[in-house]
């Protein structure tokens, strides 16, 4: 049996990072009995281990809670679990884009914040009713009558029946959940006699089922053996299972018109389902498709290496398997003379890098070298052609180059007053523009264009360092500019070292030169000779180190006398030699890779 569609709720959650929207989510399942208490481990949303331990959310899912109302009726709520972060922001739209209304946490104590801007105004754009919940009202500081006057004005929003609650305590939590029923819209059309039409929100892959599809039916009905087309790709399969969460997996019989729900028909790879895509009935499909999504493209990229380059077909395997569950991440091989044989890795941003490289090594027990993130640029060629740059190293020659355009971003930050001088600097150092200078209350608020390879270094780390953590920031892409930018290369005893290429704008390129020199001459081990370290635009050196030759003999200090201390010597140097690259005639420490590479400026 489906529900009548006025009996249906589906809403996301929507938040700052850390204002308490997984706590929500847990207590709104906890409250509708769709967990036994013993069953229930903190934040049952966040699946990953990962994503438990760092405590924020990756992939977006659905939770269908079955609540009665005061009003005696029982209602399907269906919540959709958004991310927080930015470099998800991508799953955020997707996930607003289907369902009708939003639940807007903002913590009491702290106010409006960088993100939640960007994904209330999201939810706005998506036609949302929202609801307004001030959290966290059992802590001292908490001040919902101020923070409430803060969402009417910054955001127009009417925050006169905002819920104030405590997710941790449970307190009002009860209000929010009548709060969806009487205030957000049920679903506004669905016809469960038309053709069947659904929307493929997310998938992902599962060890036992295959790929599971998450969908949220538009129109008609969805059940076990019907065969189904995804009209973006044409692709046809037949429905084995029809289920939905609550969290934990249960199959239905079917899912109709407003409901969220998942099916499972022996598709292999989550690359054959595209986010977005509409899906039909083969034999009676719908005359018109939903407008389709765009695909989250990877806006960074690195590269991945190998400490042990025995280990290259455990990663090979491994970045096959994340990208079964992780469509938005992008590998192809790529082989460096400095760093063996790797992978070079498309992300959505610094974030996504560092949890997938997490999960590499501790999923996989695999130890990596990864090289400067770099984002794509657009060189635009002499003859007239224009070509995608991932990759420093891969940069054609200067003389076939007319220009070099990179991505810009939007940036919108918000600071206590206190730190706006700090700030200000941090984005003028880094080619920012500024758009706009305003107050939340006593928080400035700035909008700054910046070029994203100014931020993917170490922006938000600085960011936070300034402001000792007070600081909130969001972004999204706007535009390709050109800009005046050139490829710096090292050169350690007179050979260039291919993974620590990059490329940075003219004005900074001397700074970060001698700062990379400086830092290598302090990781690079003296060897029996005089080895110059050099950083260079073309044949020109910018900056230039030298580590000095070693002189005395390591032996010498054992007198010859104890033959077996001396082989303990020799061997201890040999085991040392392991975890060396040898390059030219100079042998380069890994660790001398990992710690270049990590610096920022
Ligand atoms: N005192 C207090 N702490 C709360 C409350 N709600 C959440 N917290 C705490 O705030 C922190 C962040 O809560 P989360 O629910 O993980 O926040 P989130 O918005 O889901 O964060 P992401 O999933 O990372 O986006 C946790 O330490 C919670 O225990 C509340 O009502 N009162």
């Amino acid at each position: 049996m489906t529900t009548p569609l006025d009996h249906i709720r589906n809403f996301s959650i929507v938040a700052h990072i850390d204002h308490g929207k997984s706590t929500l989510a847990d207590r709104l399942i906890q409250l509708t009995g769709a967990l036994e208490e013993r069953d229930m481990k903190e934040q049952v949303l966040d699946s990953m281990d990962i994503e438990r331990e760092r405590g924020i959310t990756i992939k977006a899912q659905t939770v269908r809670l079955n609540y009665r109302a005061k009003n005696g009726e029982d209602y399907v709520l269906n919540l959709i679990d958004t991310p927080g972060h930015v470099d998800f922001a991508y799953e955020v739209s997707r996930s607003l884009a289907a369902c009708e209304g939003s639940l807007l946490v903002v913590d009491a104590s702290q106010g409006v914040e960088a993100q939640t801007l960007a994904n209330v105004y999201q939810a706005i754009d998506n036609n949302h009713e929202i609801v307004v919940v001030l959290n966290k009202v059992d802590l001292p500081a908490a001040e919902p009558e101020r923070i409430r006057e803060q969402v009417e004005e910054v955001i127009g929003l009417d925050a006169s029946n905002a819920v104030l609650i405590s997710a941790k305590t449970g307190l009002g939590v009860p209000d929010v959940l009548e709060a969806i029923v009487h205030q957000l819209p049920p679903p506004r059309e669905g016809d469960i006699a038309a053709p069947l039409k659904a929307m493929l929100v997310d998938s992902w892959y599962d060890a036992y089922l295959g790929v599971i599809v998450l969908v949220r039916i538009i129109d008609g009905v969805m059940k076990k053996g019907q065969t189904i087309r995804m009209m973006g790709t044409g692709a046809r399969y037949l429905v084995e299972r029809t289920g939905v969460f609550k969290p934990a997996r249960v199959n239905v019989d079917e899912l109709g018109p407003g409901e969220f729900g998942f099916f499972t028909g022996s598709i292999k790879e989550v690359a054959d389902t595209r986010v977005g895509d509409t899906i039909t009935e083969d034999r009676r499909p719908t005359a018109k498709a939903l407008p389709g999504f765009k695909p989250a493209q990877p806006v960074v990229f690195c590269g991945l290496f190998p400490v042990d380059a025995a280990d290259f077909e455990d990663l090979r395997a491994a970045v096959g398997k994340l990208r079964l569950n992780d469509a938005s991440f992008s590998f192809e091989m790529e082989t460096s003379a400095a760093l063996g044989f790797g992978f070079r890795c498309g992300f959505l941003g610094l974030l996504h890098l560092e949890i997938i490289q997490e999960r590499l090594e501790r999923e996989f027990n695999l130890d990596l070298i990864a090289t400067a993130p770099s984002v794509v640029y657009r060189m635009n060629l002499i003859d007239g052609t224009t070509k995608e740059l991932h990759n420093p190293a891969d940069m054609p020659d200067v003389v076939k180059i007319s220009s070099i355009e990179e991505p810009w971003i939007r940036a919108t930050i918000l600071t206590p007053d206190d730190y706006l001088g700090g700030i200000l600097k941090l984005c003028q150092d880094r080619r920012g523009i500024q758009a706009d200078l305003s107050y939340v209350g006593k928080r400035a608020m700035l909008t700054y264009d910046l070029p994203l390879n100014e931020v993917v270094f170490d922006f938000y780390d600085r960011l936070k360092s300034i402001s000792k953590g007070y600081a909130s920031f969001d972004y999204h892409l706007t535009i390709y500019r050109e800009g005046d930018l050139v490829k710096m290369s090292i050169l350690v005893n007179d050979e260039p070292v291919d993974a620590l290429s990059m490329l940075v704008h003219r004005s900074a390129a001397e700074k970060r030169g001698r700062a990379m020199c400086e830092k290598l001459k302090e990781l690079i081990p003296q060897h029996l000779f005089k080895i110059p370290i050099q950083a260079a635009i073309g044949g020109r050196i910018i900056a230039r180190e030298t580590v000095s030759a070693l002189r005395k003999d390591v032996t010498a200090k054992c007198y010859g006398g104890d033959v077996t201390r001396k082989r303990k010597l020799l061997d201890k140097q040999k085991e040392g030699k392991k975890r060396m690259r040898q390059f030219g005639k100079v042998d380069i420490p890994q660790e001398a890779f990992i710690q270049a590479l990590k610096m920022g400026d």
